[in-house]
């Protein structure tokens, strides 16, 4: 099948600094697609040229094979900004109703009102809303042309843990209408939840890509143990990869009872051990060294 979006050899760069650093990828129809990384990675300006609001330094962009025109697709894309300025004055409904008039189509209002879950709110004051309900009226917002490509960054930065649940579930809601997402986050918890297939951004480059299991399977195999404070004796470290970040080490296992024995034997002192099976958050520190979280 022909990719919804093709990204060759992506370009961008500021007077000091190259925020965008020749980056491929292709998103397929239907499927979720993440940008992951820490703040200041890349990801907004990335999905900023996919959406055609920002102009690349170089390289090129294809949607359905058509070299990105601005105009041309501006009917067939909902943008879901980071921040977003709404009308004063207009409640959810008439927000709604002026932003559906600016495309030539649109969803029915109830639809769109039902699918965000945003019936208890919809004569209220877009002003007053609650963080979730505020980011369920920009995804509607995003939805209101009925678009085949929907593209959200960070979209749940900021909600509380239900509320980016709910949002995650509604998420999922659009993604089973056949919608193309393309998403941009800093929760790996998220893309792993959300995403078929994801790129995780370091200083702009592409350092990791494909389907979230598959990339744990390549990099990871069996149980990740995590130790503070320790130096492995000479022999287990040639016996067990292992890497350090921050203070903390970890050693990959597939049997976790013959490496406790072992650092048993080894006098290894096992405070604050944690046996764990690896997540997006481990192969991000595996690949840069650095926990998530804290690069951001
Ligand atoms: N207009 C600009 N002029 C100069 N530098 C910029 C500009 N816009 C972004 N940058 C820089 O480009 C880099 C990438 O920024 P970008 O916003 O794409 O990162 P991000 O991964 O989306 O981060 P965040 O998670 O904080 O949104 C950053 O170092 C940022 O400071």
């Amino acid at each position: 099948m022909q990719p919804v979006i093709t990204v060759r050899h992506l370009v961008k760069r500021y007077a000091q600094m190259t925020a965008v650093d020749h980056i491929s990828f292709q998103v397929a129809e239907g499927t979720c697609f993440g940008l992951l990384g820490p703040n200041g990675a890349g990801k907004t300006t990335t999905i900023e040229m996919l959406e055609g609001i920002l102009r690349p330094t170089s390289g090129d962009i294809h949607y359905f094979g058509q070299p990105l025109k601005a105009r041309a697709i501006y009917q067939d894309i909902g943008i879901q900004f980071q921040q977003t300025a709404l009308p004063d004055y207009l409640t959810v409904r008439e927000t709604l109703r002026l932003f559906a008039s600016f495309y030539e189509r649109s969803l029915a209002l109830d639809e769109l009102v039902a699918l965000c879950h945003l019936h208890d709110v919809v004569n209220r004051d877009a002003r007053r809303l609650s963080g979730g309900q505020r980011q369920r009226l920009l995804l509607a917002l995003a939805l209101v042309n009925d678009p085949r490509v929907v593209f959200l960054d960070e979209p749940t930065t900021g909600l509380d843990p239900q509320a980016r649940r709910q949002f995650w579930d509604l998420l999922q809601q659009i993604k089973a209408r056949g919608k193309t997402i393309v998403l941009t986050t800093h929760y790996m918890d998220e893309a792993e939840t959300l995403c078929d297939h994801i790129a995780i951004m370091d200083q702009g480059q592409i350092i990791a890509e494909g389907a979230p299991q598959a990339l744990l399977a390549e990099h990871f195999s069996g149980a990740l143990v995590g130790l503070n404070d320790v130096v492995l004796p000479d022999d287990m470290r040639q016996r067990y990869a292992s890497y350090l970040s921050q203070g903390r080490l970890y050693i990959q296992t597939q049997q976790v009872e013959v490496l406790l024995a072992d650092l048993l034997a080894a006098r290894v002192p096992l405070s604050q051990l944690q046996v764990q099976t690896p997540t997006l958050d481990d192969l991000f520190i595996k690949l840069t060294g650095n926990p998530l979280q804290e690069a951001n």
